[in-house]
């Protein structure tokens, strides 16, 4: 059984298509960078994983089952600039939200939610961070808490929606080790977004690359070369290698990193 299934998957939104007739699967335990793009799909690829946009046809299957809306063998970090309720809010009452202990805005958390709520931010080495506010943690910091959050129900899959936005390189290798660290150790398989593959080069076992309504899965030798990425890009792609940093070019312009904006 697969952590996640694709057969022959159109994504869209009315009549818009955003991924077309997409088929590949992801084996359990596998760490896998989703990347591509502005606008290539990446997101609603995890909101469909979610069972927040449904297929226009063909099948989806994650751990088996068809995906239902708040599966609790998934866990979801959103991109930070959607994921944050109100800046004041503490860490430990943000983890908690995610744990079901926040009813009517007011923590009435149990015990067991608590318990729960303490262990994932122990397991990311965030229980230290957990009673000041959002708003007073670092970029990295606050991404630790939000990793904590998705960790919460022992999922068997996590999705992670751009976690390196805005930290430096320093902080991202720290991320990526963390993720990386407390996947293998709890059997997850982690579906890694990001906008680049060289902080990923050192965790991925796969990458699974969206373009042009199409997806590649693959090695990173497999999926990061000029054909596969001139398809995805519809047009003639260069790939360089200097330094053990993978540079992705169209004509003189680097496609990865610098042309990718958020309005972080
Ligand atoms: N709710 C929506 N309704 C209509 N179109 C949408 C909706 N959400 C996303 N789209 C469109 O679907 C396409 C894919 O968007 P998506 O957010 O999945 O891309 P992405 O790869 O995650 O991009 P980014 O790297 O910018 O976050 C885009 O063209 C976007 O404008």
């Amino acid at each position: 059984m697969s952590a996640v299934a694709f057969e022959r998957v159109t994504l869209g939104y009315g009549g818009r298509r955003v991924l077309a007739d997409v088929s590949f699967s992801i084996p359990q335990g596998a760490f896998v960078g989703l990347l591509g793009a502005n606008g290539a799909g990446k997101t609603t690829m995890l909101r469909a994983i979610l069972g927040l946009v449904g297929p226009a046809s063909g099948a989806i299957s994650v751990l088996g089952r068809p995906p239902t809306r708040g599966n609790p063998t998934i866990g979801y970090m959103p991109q930070a600039r959607r994921a944050l309720p109100h800046p004041g809010i503490s860490g430990i009452d943000f983890v908690l939200t995610a744990a079901g202990g926040h009813r009517w805005g007011w923590p009435v958390a149990t015990a067991a939610e608590k318990e729960a709520a303490w262990k994932a931010l122990e397991e990311v080495g965030a229980a230290d961070l957990a009673r000041r506010p959002l708003a007073e943690l670092s970029g990295g910091e606050r991404q630790r808490i939000l990793i904590a959050q998705a960790l919460i129900g022992d999922p068997k899959l996590l999705l992670l929606d751009e976690p390196l936005i805005s930290l430096d390189a320093a902080h991202q290798r720290v991320i990526i080790d963390l993720v990386h660290e407390v996947a293998e150790r709890l059997g997850i398989a982690v579906l890694f977004c990001s906008h680049e593959i060289n902080p990923l080069m050192r965790a991925v076992d796969r990458v699974l690359y969206l373009g042009n309504g199409k997806a590649a899965i693959g090695s990173v030798d497999e999926v990061i070369n000029g054909p596969v990425l001139s398809r995805l890009y519809g047009t003639p792609i260069t790939v360089m290698r200097v330094a053990g940093r993978i540079f992705v070019m169209a004509d003189d312009i680097e496609l990865e990193g610098a042309a990718h904006v958020h309005d972080v």
